[in-house]
């Protein structure tokens, strides 16, 4: 018989480099899915890690290997000292992403460091590791993979969407889970709150401080992959060479490019959780944090936008990837072909033995 309640760490390392979100979560497998964070903290990369996992990807096949043995060793020591810091017991197993350095689902090839055998033996508990790579075995993306626990784990809402680096949501069509991104959301906040010396737009205090442009907003809103259909995403290349020549001639009040274009990502999202009143959309992410755009979210639209807790807010991702380790050590399929493109549904992870 299978188990059903399981003790879980979950870890995750994402493209910002900020740090690893580690989360201690409990679920009970019953006639609902329960969970519970009891615990949850982001372990700051030093500068050292930073420039080295940013560099990673020109590394050559013996560097990267040496990387990944060197990684994995200091992972399992921030996971060591989060486990006896925490005094954290009973664990069933480590359920860990890695960090992504390669990735070309096209060539069936996708790289995620930290996921040794090692990782195993250095901290002394099962390790359910490198969830991406059977998937882009069976030609999928190997991404997104979060979906998943967006439809088992929060049914009751609508729609999950994550306010990232980009703006991305999830949702139910037809019986079916699909996933897309919407529009650059903190990738462009950053870089022009940077710009005025600050690391983010704190509370969208800089955005409230300006004055809406309506000219750049029509353009913005003009953009041919806002009438692209889904399945989509975005990447750096678009913000280059579509967002960035747009903002460009608003540089001399920043502010007011900060402010219009904050419009612009709450009209990007309304537009898509429009179809009816009494929509109910889950919002993590660290833009959850910036109240301009939240409150213009409300305004503009019918939808009812949910905050969750801030340990969920900012800890969404590792209690995922603690989940999708919990189905595979079930033998329970993690991850959607409808939402990857693979040939099928199937519980992917490999489980290393300490
Ligand atoms: N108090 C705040 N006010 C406004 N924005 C905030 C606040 N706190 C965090 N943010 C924004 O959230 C960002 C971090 O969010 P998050 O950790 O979800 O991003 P990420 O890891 O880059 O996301 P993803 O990998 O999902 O794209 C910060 O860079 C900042 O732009
Ligand atoms: C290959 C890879 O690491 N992709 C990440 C990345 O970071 C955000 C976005 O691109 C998403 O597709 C994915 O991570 C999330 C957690 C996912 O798989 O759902």
């Amino acid at each position: 018989m299978k188990k059903s309640d399981y003790k879980l760490l979950g870890v995750m390392s994402g493209t910002s480099l900020d740090g690893i979100d580690v989360a201690v979560v409990e679920f009970s497998f019953h006639e609902k899915i329960n969970y519970k964070i009891l615990k949850a903290e982001t372990i700051q990369y030093t500068p050292y890690w930073k420039k080295k996992l940013s560099e990673a990807i020109n590394f050559s096949e013996a560097d990267l290997q040496e990387l990944n043995l060197e990684y994995t060793s200091y992972l399992a020591e921030v996971l060591n000292n989060f486990i006896e810091k925490n005094k954290v017991e009973g664990l069933d197993a480590i359920c860990s992403h890695g960090h992504t350095i390669k990735h070309e689902p096209q060539k069936r090839y996708t790289l995620q460091i930290g996921n040794y055998r090692q990782l195993a033996e250095l901290t002394g508990h099962t390790v359910v590791c490198d969830f991406r790579v059977q998937d882009v075995e069976l030609g999928g993306q190997g991404a997104p993979l979060v979906p998943i626990g967006d439809r088992l784990l929060f049914p009751e809402f609508d729609f999950c969407l994550n306010l990232g680096g980009f703006a991305n949501i999830s949702t139910e069509v037809n019986n079916q889970r699909i996933a897309y991104d919407i529009c650059a959301v903190n990738t462009v906040l950053n870089f022009y709150a940077q710009k005025l010396d600050m690391e983010y737009d704190e509370g969208g205090k800089i955005a409230a401080s300006g004055e809406f442009k309506e000219e750049l907003f029509n353009e913005l809103n003009r953009l041919s992959f806002y009438s692209e259909k889904p399945p989509k995403s975005l990447g750096m290349e678009w913000v280059n060479s579509e967002v960035f020549p747009l903002l460009k001639q608003y540089e001399d009040h920043i502010p007011s490019l900060i402010h219009t274009y904050s419009k612009h990502v709450a009209f990007q999202i309304s537009e898509v959780v429009k179809y009816s009143e009494g929509v109910k959309v889950l919002v993590t992410g660290g833009g959850a944090f910036n109240d301009f755009l939240i409150d213009e979210l409300k305004k503009i639209s019918n939808a009812e936008f949910v905050l969750p807790s801030e340990a969920l807010i900012n800890f969404k991702e590792a209690l995922i990837f603690a989940f999708l380790g919990a189905l595979r050590l079930r033998g329970e399929n993690n991850v959607l072909k409808s939402v990857t493109g693979a040939e099928k549904d199937h519980s992917s992870g490999r489980i290393y033995n300490p």
